[in-house]
């Protein structure tokens, strides 16, 4: 009989498309997988999960209250209690041989219900410090994998094996065609390509264009390719007007842009930093500034230990810092000093450790 598997992705981007990775590889191994999804975003989620001829359940994701608003505490315990008794309903229909959980307070619920079922579970995590949600269930969890080694490991109450970030099976072919986007630019002179993470990156947006216009007037033929995460580009685009410069919302192939690009400019969440690592592309970190617990700023320390990554603060930059980052990275030679280690089989470790004999 075929080996079933759950993941569950979380509400948001950056726990969902590493699950969704896991399971298409679980897929191509002919394992019966299916999605657990959560939020407000979870319906385009199922939508993609679907393309991709995966099944998913939706469940509403439960915020923790703040402390600040106590009289929230009943109703969440209430709905809490009623979204594990859903989960386990859930679980006993489903009958998973094993849970995979990629973080996010929203999949505790499920959690915990695997727990009361003796379901066998197990934590993928993204980032280098282990988040509270993932903290927790470890407790229940028979390992937890981990994309780069964890800066809190003491905190993991079950073993922890290091398998790397799953990266979108299209990111890791070989020969990439070049999007229709950048066309007008050329393929020799330097290129430099930004963008944000799920949560945009206005802040570095603002800067760029005044960082590309130093640059300029240091001489650099400098391309460069930005990616907005807004449907208002009108301004900017008018800004650069004929310079050798791409602006779109956002691209699907960036597989192509990361291989192409010379130096990255964008934030420092676990999948961008993989990708990075895996196209050995140099970049200009800047983490985001309200990250839970800061965990981006130590994803930056942790890249930074290789010379491919220069790290920036959000408070620090202006047009002269960010430019002056972006010059210092194209400087380096760019197969030298990448001390990284890639995992482009991530995917594969997880439902190795997850199911040994496949
Ligand atoms: C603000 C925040 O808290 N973000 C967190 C969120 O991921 P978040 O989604 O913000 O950031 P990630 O770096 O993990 O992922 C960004 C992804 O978007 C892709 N991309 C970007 C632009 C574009 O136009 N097209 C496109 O496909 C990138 O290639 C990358 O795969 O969860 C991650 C995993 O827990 C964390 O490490 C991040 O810190």
């Amino acid at each position: 009989m075929l080996s079933k598997l759950i993941v569950s992705c979380g509400g948001t981007g950056g726990h969902y498309y590493p699950g969704l990775s896991i399971a298409r590889k679980a897929q191509d191994k002919g394992l019966d997988v299916s999605l657990f999804l959560t939020g407000r975003r979870a319906p385009g989620q199922a939508e993609i999960a679907e393309e991709h001829g995966l099944k998913s359940n939706l469940a509403r994701a439960l915020s923790l209250p703040s402390i600040k608003k106590p009289w929230r505490i009943p109703l969440f315990a209430w709905r809490f209690y009623c979204d594990y008794l859903k989960a386990k309903k859930f679980l006993r229909e489903e009958k998973p041989d094993a849970v995979l959980f990629m973080g996010s307070f929203a999949g505790v619920p499920l959690g915990l219900a695997c727990a009361s079922l003796k379901i066998p579970t197990f934590i993928h995590e993204g980032n280098v410090w282990a988040g509270k949600a993932n903290r927790f269930m470890s407790k229940y969890a028979q390992k937890f994998l981990a994309s780069f080694p964890l800066k809190n490991e003491s905190a993991i109450q079950c073993p922890t094996v290091v398998v790397g970030m799953p990266i979108r099976p299209e990111l890791l072919e070989e020969n990439f065609k070049k999007p229709d986007f950048i066309s007008h630019l050329n393929d020799e002179d330097p290129l430099v390509l930004c963008f944000g993470g799920s949560q945009g990156a206005e802040a570095i947006n603002k800067m760029l264009r005044y960082a590309y216009d130093v640059m300029n007037a240091r001489k650099y033929k400098l391309q460069l390719v930005q990616l907005t995460g807004s449907d208002d580009n009108a301004e900017l685009i008018d800004f650069y007007g004929n310079s050798p410069v791409a602006v779109s919302k956002q691209s699907q192939e960036m597989g192509a842009l990361i291989n192409r690009a010379n130096v990255v400019v964008c934030r420092a969440g676990a999948s961008s930093i993989a990708e990075l690592i895996h196209f050995k592309t140099k970049a200009v970190l800047i983490p985001y500034p309200i990250a839970a617990e800061d965990h981006q700023e130590i994803n930056a320390d942790y890249a930074c230990q290789s010379n491919g990554f220069y790290k920036l603060h959000q408070s620090e930059i202006d047009q002269f810092s960010l430019a002056n980052a972006i010059e210092l990275q194209m400087r380096q030679d760019k197969e030298l000093d990448f001390s990284m280690i890639d995992y482009p089989d991530a995917a594969d470790k997880v439902l190795k450790e997850i199911f040994p004999k496949i």
